[in-house]
């Protein structure tokens, strides 16, 4: 068994951070842990309140597990303040973390600040140059190069300057745009499309929480960068096609589909 940690936002109605990553990581056959920044109270309709943790409280929880469990890949999310972020980078390189996921998490569908806009300087200057991967949506993309982005080739431009930022590899999410689903892999040689199916449904919450952790599980499983993107994509892509009409706005995608089908639980 293959141990992935999130380090992330708690989502209470179970869609995004901690709760789609801990869902994620257990649907892939990897063993789950989590390292908790902040408390959000959101349903599908928005996000109501965070309380972001202490730095001490934050730093404990990374240290106590790379203390007595092996890491195979590590997934952050949601972090919030400079501050936070200071201290997981600190963290994780005094552990020598592997198989780093950077999922620069800004503001949500529902368009809350999930990150302090003073905070982006210290996510570029300390996370990216971490990062094995790193995977902004179009518009936290657009914050990082500072301009906009309208079509693949846009995608494939603010890819070559995010990977300036110092990330191994870049992957920038199509699901803001229009037409296909069209993510972009960069690895500071070559681009590689991954294309999807536009799955019409609103029900879309945390798909991007989904995706990173898809492609940490994979890491930790031994896949290569290219392979883990593209079984990510797989997954992410099944997971909105069968996602959940829950609540009375974006609801859930669905990562047990699979498996469920196979044990004979969804009758449709
Ligand atoms: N309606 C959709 N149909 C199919 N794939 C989608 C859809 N929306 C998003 N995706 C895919 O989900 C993944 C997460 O992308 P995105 O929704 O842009 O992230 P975020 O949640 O960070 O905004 C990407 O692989 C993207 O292409
Ligand atoms: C606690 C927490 N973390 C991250 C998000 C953002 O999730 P994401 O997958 O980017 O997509 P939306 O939830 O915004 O649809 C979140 N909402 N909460």
């Amino acid at each position: 068994m293959k141990n992935v940690l999130t380090i992330a936002g708690s989502d209470s109605c179970g869609g995004a951070g901690i709760q789609a990553d801990l869902k994620t990581f257990s649907a892939l056959g990897t063993y789950g842990m989590s390292a908790i920044t902040a408390v959000t109270a959101q349903n599908t309709t928005g996000v109501f309140m965070v309380k972001e943790l202490d730095v001490e409280t934050v730093a404990a929880q990374i240290n106590c597990i790379y203390d007595d469990i092996e890491v195979h890949a590590v997934k952050i999310g949601m972090v919030s303040s400079s501050e936070i972020i200071e201290t997981i980078g600190r963290c994780l390189m005094e552990k020598g973390a592997r198989n780093i996921v950077v999922d620069p998490v800004m503001v949500s569908k529902s368009k809350y600040k999930l990150l302090r806009p003073e905070a982006c300087a210290a996510l570029v200057k300390v996370l990216l140059p971490l990062a094995d991967v790193v995977t902004p949506n179009i518009p936290e993309a657009e914050e990082l190069i500072k301009g906009s982005i309208g079509t693949v080739e846009d995608m494939k431009q603010a890819a070559r300057e995010i990977y300036d930022m110092g990330p191994k590899n870049v992957i920038i999410k199509g699901g803001h745009l229009a037409g296909d689903a069209v993510d972009v892999l960069y690895d500071g040689r070559r681009m590689v499309l991954f294309e999807g199916p536009r799955i019409a449904t609103r029900n879309t919450h945390g798909t991007g929480c989904t995706f990173s952790s898809a492609i940490a599980a994979y890491l930790a499983r031994g896949y290569a960068m290219k392979e883990a993107v593209g079984a990510a994509k797989e997954y992410i892509t099944t997971a909105i096609a069968h996602s959940l009409a829950l609540g009375r706005g974006a609801g859930p995608t669905h990562h047990f589909y699979s498996l469920y089908k196979k044990a004979g639980l969804i009758h449709e």
